[in-house]
C-alpha cells in the first residue's frame, strides 16, 4: 500500500519519513500552518533518496504555478485542492508528457467528502490524467491537514459505485491508532497523513511515523492474507 507523509517542511521530518518505509513525502505550498516555500523544498527534495517520491500540495493554484514549482523543486508529483480549472491535470499530463513511471509526474486530485460528494466522483469519469483521487476532510477554516475523519463506510459505498476503475488514497484525521480501520474499511490504493503524526503543527512526531507505517503495513498484510488466490 502506497504511504504517504505530508506536509513536511524540514530535511529532519522528510527524511524520518522515508526511514520509516513510506514511499511518498508531501511539502504543501499553500496556505497553512505547515506552508513551505520553493527554495525550502528544493533544498530538502535535493537531499532525499532518488526513489521517494516528493509530492507539492497546492491549493487553487494556476498552470505556471504547478509547473514551475515541479521543475524548480524536483517534484515527481503533484496534489491538487482545485476547482477553479477543471482541465488543469489534463493540461499537466499534456505538458510533462503521458510517461510510464517512475518517469510520469504523478496526479492527484484531491475530493473533499461532503454531502455533494457524489456529484464530485461523478465528475471525474472522463478524466485520464489524474492518477489517483485523494479523499480529505474539509471544514470552515481549512481545505486539508484538518485532522477531521470522514465517514469512511458511507465514502467507500459512493467511490465503488461512481469510480471503481479509480485508485483512492484516503486522508483526513488518520492516526496511528486509527489508520487500520481506515484500511479495512475503505481498501484503498494508498494512505495521507499530515496532523496525525506530528508533534505541534509543522513538526513531525518521530514515534507517531513509525507507528502509523507500521500500522499501515500490517493492515495491508491482514488484507493480502484473507483475499482469495486469484484476487492477490
Ligand atoms: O497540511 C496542511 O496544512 C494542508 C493545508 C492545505 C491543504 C492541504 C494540506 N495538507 C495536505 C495533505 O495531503 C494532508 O495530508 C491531508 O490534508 C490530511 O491532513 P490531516 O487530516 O492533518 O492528516
Amino acid at each position: 500500500m502506497w504511504i504517504k507523509i505530508c506536509a513536511n517542511t524540514s530535511l529532519e521530518d522528510a527524511q524520518l519519513a522515508v526511514d520509516a518505509g513510506a514511499n511518498a513525502v508531501g511539502f504543501v505550498f499553500a496556505e497553512s500552518p505547515r506552508r513551505v516555500t520553493r527554495t525550502q523544498v528544493r533544498a530538502i527534495a535535493a537531499r532525499l533518496p532518488k526513489n521517494i517520491e516528493k509530492y507539492g500540495v497546492f491549493v487553487h493554484p494556476s498552470f505556471d504555478e504547478v509547473a514551475d514549482t515541479v521543475m524548480d523543486c524536483g517534484l515527481t508529483g503533484v496534489q491538487l485542492h482545485t476547482t477553479s480549472d477543471p482541465a488543469l491535470p489534463l493540461r499537466l499530463r499534456e505538458h510533462f508528457g503521458d510517461m510510464p513511471a517512475p518517469k510520469r509526474l504523478g496526479i492527484l486530485r484531491v475530493l473533499h467528502y461532503t454531502t455533494d460528494f457524489d456529484a464530485q466522483v461523478g465528475e471525474l469519469q472522463p478524466d485520464h490524467a489524474v492518477d489517483a483521487v485523494l479523499i480529505d476532510s474539509r471544514t470552515a477554516k481549512a481545505v486539508g491537514g484538518t485532522g477531521v475523519a470522514f465517514d469512511w463506510r458511507a465514502a467507500q459505498s459512493s467511490f465503488l459505485r461512481s469510480a471503481p476503475h479509480l485508485r483512492l488514497i484516503v486522508a483526513g484525521g488518520l492516526r496511528p491508532e486509527n489508520v487500520a480501520d481506515a484500511v479495512y474499511t475503505l481498501q484503498p490504493w494508498g494512505v495521507d497523513v499530515a496532523s496525525g503524526v506530528e508533534a505541534f503543527p509543522g513538526k513531525k512526531d518521530p514515534a507517531k511515523v513509525r507507528a502509523f507505517v507500521n500500522a499501515v503495513r500490517q493492515a495491508a498484510a491482514e488484507i493480502e492474507k484473507v483475499k482469495l488466490p486469484a484476487e492477490a
